[in-house]
């Protein structure tokens, strides 16, 4: 279950008074989603999702919003926030900030085919060069810093196997992110967190990118090798499925040219990219918050996708 804080109609009906999208209609939690409590809802003037941030603070809040609207307002495709009538876009509700959003159609494509990927990489660099002027700045909160604080929390739990893994590929991304190539990347705000459960589809249309609540200023490459580690993947192995990478990388290349110094960078930022949600998900297992209530995603997931990139050349970015 997904709703941590209940929302009834007459709570909605109130909240909606300060809104200008009419009266509230009706009110629905939704089941999936870990981190926040999510609810559709429907009002006079059309369909909405309400969400109630369980874990981020009034002061971390603008920057994800801010962003979506941002993005929304240049053509990427992303739920739009919907300001209040003192034009604020976070307002507090039951104490916990709360944003409404607009609703995107779709479902989300589990078996992705290289059309899908194609269409992912292309809205991927659409928001990438939407981002680059984007004032506010903020950094990727489950970023190398992150790494390494939890990095020492989660070493007693580990196997000796694994906690060597963890430990030799900290030390190698470590020396990544102090090299030349790194620092000459391009960056700006990335969504860091767009995994297949992260955008909708109708058919081979894309029809949005959501949840936001793990964007930050960090490598644009960072955020094509998340993407490229979920979708392009055999979810069974982690291995690489050579057509979809080839549509999901063609796709963006074409939209944002990448550079010399991003292919140089790219097998260790698939590296880079498995180790975070490696670390996330073994942190989530081993180190629970009170307030979690769902079963935590599997690590060995992405153990064996951090094992198969150190053991297996990726793709190149470009020919
Ligand atoms: N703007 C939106 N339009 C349509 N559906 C949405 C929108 N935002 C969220 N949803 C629906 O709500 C579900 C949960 O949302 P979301 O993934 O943002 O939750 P979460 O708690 O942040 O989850 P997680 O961190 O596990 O991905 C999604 O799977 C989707 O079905
Ligand atoms: N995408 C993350 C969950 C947080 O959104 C994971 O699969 O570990």
């Amino acid at each position: 279950m997904a709703v941590f804080t209940a929302v009834t109609l007459d709570d909605l009906t109130l909240l909606l008074k300060k809104f200008p999208i009419g009266n509230a209609i009706a009110i629905k939690g939704i089941s999936s989603g870990i981190e926040n409590s999510n609810f559709f809802i429907d009002t006079e003037r059309g369909e909405y999702v309400l969400t109630i941030f369980e874990n981020l603070t009034f002061a971390q809040l603008p920057f994800y919003l801010q962003l979506m609207r941002h993005l929304a307002e240049r053509g990427v495709l992303v739920p739009a926030p919907v300001p209040d009538q003192a034009g604020e876009l976070v307002v507090p509700l039951h104490g916990k900030p709360a944003a409404i959003v607009s609703k995107l159609e779709g479902s989300s494509q589990m078996a992705p085919q290289p059309v899908h990927c194609a269409a992912v990489g292309t809205m991927l660099a659409k928001m990438h060069l939407a981002g680059r002027d984007f004032a506010l700045q903020q950094p990727n909160l489950r970023g190398l810093d992150w790494w390494n604080e939890t990095t020492p929390l989660v070493l007693p739990f580990l196997d000796e196997h694994n906690a060597h893994l963890l430990r030799a590929e900290m030390h190698f991304q470590s020396a990544f992110a102090a090299c030349d190539h790194y620092h000459r990347l391009g960056r700006g705000p990335v969504h860091a967190d767009l995994f297949r459960n992260n955008v909708m589809f109708i058919g081979e249309r894309l029809t949005g990118f959501f949840d936001f609540y793990f964007a930050g200023c960090d490598t644009w490459l960072f955020d094509v090798a998340v993407t490229v580690n979920d979708w392009c993947i055999d979810t069974g192995t982690g291995v690489l499925d050579a057509a979809r990478v080839r549509a999901l990388l063609d796709a963006y290349h074409a939209v944002r040219p990448f550079t010399a110094d991003e292919q140089a960078a790219w097998q260790p930022m698939l590296r880079a990219a498995a180790l975070r949600f490696w670390l996330s998900r073994l942190y989530d297992l081993y180190l629970p918050r009170e307030a979690e209530m769902l079963t935590p995603h599997d690590p060995t997931h992405f153990e064996r996708i951090l094992r198969e990139r150190i053991a297996t050349p990726a793709p190149g970015l470009f020919a």
